[in-house]
């Protein structure tokens, strides 16, 4: 498309829809708006004017919506006050769980300092951190109507292994004590940061984060699991977007039928001998193919510090920071 070539998100192509076999849409969104200005002169504002029917007002180079009309959001796809009216009155519980097993407990002071500032904030709070060292974990002074609960784990040798078992852990928890306790529940890596705020235009009944380092590349380059042996084989006709393993979340019972799903999937590679190309992010992306999420949140919801930030992400709202792999795992 002429003139737009930075203006790319990635998309899905239906087998039954071959209009779509492009896999990838440009925006035609036009520069320049006054929402655009708004959201320039003042990064991480919410004030930016309500989005109206006409492309040329639209603030956003980025799609907004889904091939099944789910919203994607982005910075200027919503209006912060309005939602804040509509959702500060019904007095939800907003869940957030983390692993922090063996040296990963070295990011929770700073992951959790930055959840009080941005996520969810006004909200009630319950942070669920599964660690298999408590005493590791810091105590980071939390705001009204915000708890922190420790949850102890096995540690497992592989970091893969640790990585994976959380959506066995998550649903198992779920059903043992957040469904009584939580609305909503994110669950996030936790070598992360929060940025810029994280609000109530993220809850949704099930949301996937399109991960960062994949927004603009053509579907058929997506790492998906390509054995047929793993119940993670995507072919190649199939996919939407590919999500980040890193966040994801919705409404509590719908959290828990997704992890239970995927625990379930994984259970059955292991029976068979096989971990997944991107362990339980593999598994993720083949649940979100055939139980769509309801809402999908851009990658301002889940970027990488490694990479520079593009002009069509107006902000960076939660981050990956850049870390030593090989000592963490090792
Ligand atoms: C941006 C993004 O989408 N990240 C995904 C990517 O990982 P990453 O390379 O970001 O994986 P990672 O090292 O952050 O591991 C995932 C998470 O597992 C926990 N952890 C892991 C190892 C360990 O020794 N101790 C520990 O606590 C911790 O919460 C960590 O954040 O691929 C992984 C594949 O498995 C996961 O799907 C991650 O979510
Ligand atoms: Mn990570």
């Amino acid at each position: 498309m002429p003139g737009s070539s930075r203006h790319l998100m990635c998309f899905n192509s239906w087998p039954s829809q071959p209009r779509w076999e492009a896999a990838v849409i440009i925006s035609t969104f036009h520069e320049n708006t006054e929402a655009q200005r708004l959201g320039q002169s003042c990064p991480g504002s919410h004030s930016v004017s309500t989005p109206t029917a006409s492309p040329a007002a639209r603030p956003t180079e980025l799609l907004t919506l889904t091939p099944w009309l789910a919203p994607i959001v982005s910075e200027g796809t919503f209006n912060a006050e309005l939602l804040q009216h509509i959702y500060q009155p019904l007095n939800l519980t907003i869940g957030l769980t983390v692993f922090a097993v063996g040296k990963y407990t070295h990011f929770v002071q700073h992951f959790l300092e930055s959840a009080e500032r941005f996520f969810m904030h006004g909200y009630r709070v319950c942070y669920y951190v599964f660690t298999d060292d408590p005493t590791a974990i810091p105590q980071v002074p939390l705001g009204p109507g915000r708890r922190l609960g420790i949850i102890p784990i096995q540690r497992h040798s592989r970091w893969e292994e640790i990585s994976t078992r959380r959506m066995e852990i998550i649903s198992q928890h779920i059903a043992k004590r957040a469904h009584r306790e939580v609305d909503y529940l994110f669950c996030v890596d936790v070598d992360m940061v929060f940025r810029n705020p994280w609000g109530p235009e993220t809850l949704g009944d099930l949301v996937a984060a399109i991960h960062p380092g994949y927004y603009a590349v053509p579907r058929q380059q997506f790492p998906y699991e390509r054995r047929h042996v793993s119940t993670a084989f995507v072919a190649d006709g199939e996919g939407d977007f590919y999500y980040g393993g890193a966040v994801f979340g919705g409404r509590v019972a719908n959290v828990y039928e997704f992890t239970r799903g995927c625990h379930m999937a994984i259970l059955a590679d292991k029976a068979n001998g096989i971990m997944a190309a991107w362990q339980e992010e593999s598994h993720l992306n083949r649940r979100f193919i055939s139980h769509k999420p309801s809402k999908v949140l851009s990658p301002e919801y889940l970027w990488d510090d490694r990479k520079r930030q593009p002009p069509s992400l107006k902000l960076i709202r939660f981050s990956t920071l850049d870390k030593d792999t090989s000592w963490l795992r090792s």
